[in-house]
């Protein structure tokens, strides 16, 4: 057993003991409550939604003790305090092991480890000829009709070794590691052929094999209608349907299933055919939805009671309602929209309508070349105007839960992984989103060891 007993920090942020959380569905109160369980589904214990997503619980001048990688305990004051000072469990007996080693976090602010539920980081080659086609007026929907866009991105990775894609997104992987991320949800969907798909899934395997942090696979073969099906849907949506997904799932290398739901892509009613193929492999639906046109992407995934529906930055009022009597986590990618200079999804009015969000990168090579989620926040904050712990909660614990990993990471909680961020020390957590492009950030802790640079 290892245990390391971390002190002197400053602002222990996002702290939830087990058994005072939603699903305890106790009213709030004291410096550990959490907050009430949110309006939204049946189960208590689940995503942060409406007021409930402001709510984001700190201890000033905390101790962290954390056992094989594991959060063991936290609390307030010097560990070596009264009764022994590392507060005694309800069982009387301190948690503090007979060997353990002491760190001096130096007043550090330390949060949950960002959770990135929506990115694309296995990918060959970038686009910065389109982004420079943008510059110069072209809109993201021509660059896609002039065969640029996905097509091009699925004809580079085609065409590239499943080593060299490894080995390409291991090292983007590790950066997004190095810029706070401690869970990570990743699409196929370049490949756009049997074999490209299961080479970009099982690149995604390797990922999950060798990461140090959760890392979930998402199955995207409806990323796009590729050249060689440009005149027949049908028979490329069969092929993911009889030919990918019973490889996939015999191979188990999907966790869901996601399809673009877009003018110019899949419609609402082939996105529910192909969801409910998903399904029956077991696959939950996470979809892209309502990206560039109010598409039927959200109704799609209220219809298939998906995990999330993302992107969401053209919505009305009928979709807000749509989400509103579903389980189904709204999650915002403002990269995007900011890459693609497009408006931002309406995120005040969701929140204020009592739905949980989620907040992620998308990092991918053609709408947004960013797998920095500080920036994540920060946009969120700038640009759609949530409040620095709204945006918090979004990219952590909500992000955990928008890839079935809420128990297991985004919040400091007894028992789940520590994968923490030690910030500089910063005069408050307003600061971080307000200081958008500075790295705030001076260690990343995974697995309960700081991550060598
Ligand atoms: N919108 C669809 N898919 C990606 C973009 C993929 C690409 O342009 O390569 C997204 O989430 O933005
Ligand atoms: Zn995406």
């Amino acid at each position: 057993m290892t245990s390391t007993l971390i002190h002197n920090i400053g602002l222990l942020v996002g702290t939830r003991p087990r058994g005072h959380g939603a699903a305890a569905g106790h009213a709030a109160a004291g410096p550990f409550a959490d907050a009430a369980p949110h309006a939204h589904g049946a189960h208590a214990a689940g995503p942060l939604a409406g007021a409930a997503l402001a709510h984001l619980p700190s201890l000033t001048d905390a101790w962290l003790l954390v056992t094989d990688g594991r959060i063991a305990a936290f609390g307030q004051g010097h560990p070596h305090g009264p009764q022994g000072g590392l507060v005694a469990t309800p069982q009387g007996a301190s948690p503090l092991p007979a060997v353990y080693r002491q760190l001096d976090a130096s007043g550090a602010l330390v949060l949950p480890s960002w959770c990135d539920s929506h990115t694309h980081l296995v990918f060959a080659g970038y686009r910065e000829g389109e982004f420079v086609d943008k510059i110069r007026g072209l809109t993201y929907a021509e660059i896609a009709a002039r065969g640029g866009g996905i097509l091009r991105s699925a004809r580079l990775l085609n065409e590239t070794p499943e080593d060299v894609l490894y080995v390409n997104a291991w090292a983007r992987l590790h950066e997004c590691m190095q810029q706070g991320t401690g869970a990570i949800e990743i699409k196929s969907g370049y490949g756009l052929s049997v074999e490209g798909e299961l080479k970009m899934l099982r690149v995604i395997r390797r990922l999950k094999e060798n990461a140090p942090i959760p890392v979930r696979a998402t199955f995207l073969g409806a990323h796009a209608l590729p050249d060689a099906y440009k005149d027949d849907r049908e028979g490329y949506i069969n092929l993911i349907i009889e030919k990918m997904l019973p490889q996939i799932a015999a191979e188990g290398l999907a966790d869901y299933i996601d399809v673009f739901c877009e003018e110019g892509f899949f419609t609402q009613e082939e996105t529910e055919r192909i969801g409910r193929a998903g399904e029956t492999y077991g696959l939950k639906a996470k979809l892209h939805a309502n990206q560039l046109h109010r598409s039927g992407g959200v109704q799609a995934g209220v219809a298939l009671k998906a995990l999330s529906v993302d992107h969401l930055e053209t919505m009305g009022q009928e979709e807000i309602d749509c989400l509103k009597g579903s389980n189904t986590i709204a999650t915002l990618l403002p990269g995007a929209a900011f890459f693609l200079r497009m408006g931002y999804p309406p995120a005040r009015a969701m929140v204020d309508a009592g739905l949980p969000l989620a907040l992620a990168s998308d990092y991918n090579p053609g709408s947004c070349p960013s797998g920095n989620m500080n920036l994540v926040v920060s946009l969120a904050c700038i640009q759609m105007r949530l409040l620095p712990e709204e945006a918090i909660n979004a990219a952590t614990l909500n992000g955990a839960y928008a890839m079935g990993l809420g128990e297991e990471v985004g919040s400091i909680t007894e028992g789940k992984r520590a994968n923490l961020l030690f910030m500089r020390p910063v005069p408050s957590l307003a600061y971080l989103p307000y200081a958008f492009g500075t790295n705030c950030i001076d260690r990343v802790m995974v697995n309960g060891e700081f991550l060598l640079y």
